[in-house]
């Protein structure tokens, strides 16, 4: 491909197998069709059975150490499995701000919308701490939800037996816990107008942010909780504000119709924000799928994480009714952390491992990655955010070589 400003491509093939007939396409497929993939092209020969054409985005901080690993590991479990990857490195965030001045060059948005799958690490840094709200890596972040248009955020937190006592809650409290938290991820407030800084009728400086949803945009992602719930355990439970806020008392009207029209055989509950912060840590396991808005969703999937033991061990997907998806594990850039091989990096590889199931419907691979990552934990192989007395403490490198030996074995 040409290079694109910002952008690098890196072909990495499986070896070629003659006369094998393939899908010359990637394949696609939606949000609310997750499990069905479409083919989008003809049959025909090529080097490896399938091609899919990922762009990575390593962006800041731990970001770069953690997407070394992930990207190995596709590598190597793509030659196993005859699949190809087309890699294309772009620059995101802090990055893209020190190269090109923006945090979302306009080359990095192209070259992600015309790709299979994105997979991002993470952005922000101090660095960029002190810039105008409107110039910092996080609006680099936005801005690709929004231009990918991927509305639904997966955010699962399931707590391994292997890290139970990793967690900073009792055995007792998080043993069993399964939390699928979709989160609305283009809308309400991060996006909604008007927003901006004034002065208020007695010449205060004020800073404000509207939080607005749409019938339709409450619809979409509505469907997107009762399908994942269908799934599960069959229990959805939605959560917004509605005791004080207009746009929650739309948010709940609107899912409590869509649950009367289409989904009348999921059991629908509703929970405010304030209670479910409470429960999720008094009694997690009480939960099985919860839709909430955009703002609500990212403080309660933060909060979920540290049942798991660390926000590092927390991947996500985000998709929308088509195109490529964009998985990234749910923690930020480490700032604190950078630079250390100190980073656990199985949130990245395991937000590959979404990327493999959800976008192309690769479930062995997926597995594939997801045993290694149960069998590296059950030998006590731990990073310092997960590490436990009796097991073995290992940095990001170590623990990337790890995997790989399970995916090798
Ligand atoms: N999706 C994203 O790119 C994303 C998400 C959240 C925050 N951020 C950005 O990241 C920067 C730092 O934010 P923050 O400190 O609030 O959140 P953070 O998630 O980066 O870090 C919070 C704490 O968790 C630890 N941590 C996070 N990921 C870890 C990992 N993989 N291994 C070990 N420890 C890990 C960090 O060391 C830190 O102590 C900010 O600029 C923020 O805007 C980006
Ligand atoms: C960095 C920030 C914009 C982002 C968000 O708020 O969505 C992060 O916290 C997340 O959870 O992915
Ligand atoms: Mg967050």
């Amino acid at each position: 491909m040409a290079a694109l400003a910002g952008c690098r491509a890196v072909r990495l093939t499986a070896p070629a197998r003659v006369n094998s007939l393939k899908r010359s396409a990637s394949v696609r497929q939606s949000a609310v069709r997750m499990a069905v993939p479409r083919s989008r092209g003809a049959l025909s020969v090529a080097a490896a059975a399938k091609n899919y054409k990922i762009t990575l985005l390593p962006g800041d901080g731990i970001g770069p150490e953690i997407m070394a690993v992930a990207k190995d590991i596709l590598v190597e479990v793509g030659s196993q499995r005859d699949i190809a990857f087309d890699f294309t490195e772009c620059l995101v965030g802090g990055a893209a701000i020190d190269a090109t001045g923006v945090p979302l060059p306009p080359e990095t948005l192209a070259t992600c919308q015309a790709s299979d799958a994105v997979l991002l690490a993470a952005i922000g840094g101090y660095k960029w701490d002190t810039l105008p709200a409107d110039q910092r890596p996080e609006q680099g972040l936005l801005g690709l939800r929004a231009g990918l248009g991927v509305f639904a955020n997966l955010r699962p937190a399931n707590i391994l037996p292997q890290l139970i006592d990793a967690s900073s809650l009792k055995r007792e409290v998080v043993e069993g816990t399964d939390i699928m938290v979709v989160r609305e991820l283009i809308g309400g407030i991060y996006f909604g107008k008007p927003k901006g800084f004034g002065t208020d009728e007695a010449g205060n400086r004020t800073g404000f942010n509207t939080m607005v949803y749409s019938v339709p945009e409450i619809e979409r992602i509505a469907r997107v909780g009762f399908e994942t719930a269908k799934k599960r355990s069959n229990r959805l439970c939605s959560v917004e504000k509605s005791n004080v806020l207009e746009v929650s008392q739309l948010w709940k009207e609107i899912v409590t119709k869509v649950h009367q029209e289409e989904y009348p055989e999921v059991e629908l509950s509703h929970m405010y924000v304030d209670n479910a912060a409470m429960q999720i840590i008094r009694a997690p396991t009480q939960f099985d799928t919860i839709v909430t808005g955009n703002i609500f969703g990212d403080i309660l999937s933060d909060a979920a994480s540290m049942l798991t033991g660390s926000i590092g061990m927390l991947p996500s997907a985000a998709v929308g009714t088509d195109g490529p998806g964009l998985y990234e594990p749910v923690h930020g850039s480490a700032p604190d952390i950078a630079g250390t091989d100190k980073a656990n990096p199985l949130a990245q590889v395991l937000s590959a491992a979404m990327m493999l199931r959800y976008q192309f419907g690769e479930e062995e691979a997926a597995a594939q990655i997801e045993k290694a990552v149960n069998d590296a934990l059950d030998e006590g192989y731990r990073t310092g955010d997960i590490m436990s007395s009796g097991c073995t403490q290992v940095g990001c490198v170590k623990m990337g070589e790890i995997l790989m030996e399970k995916i090798k074995a």
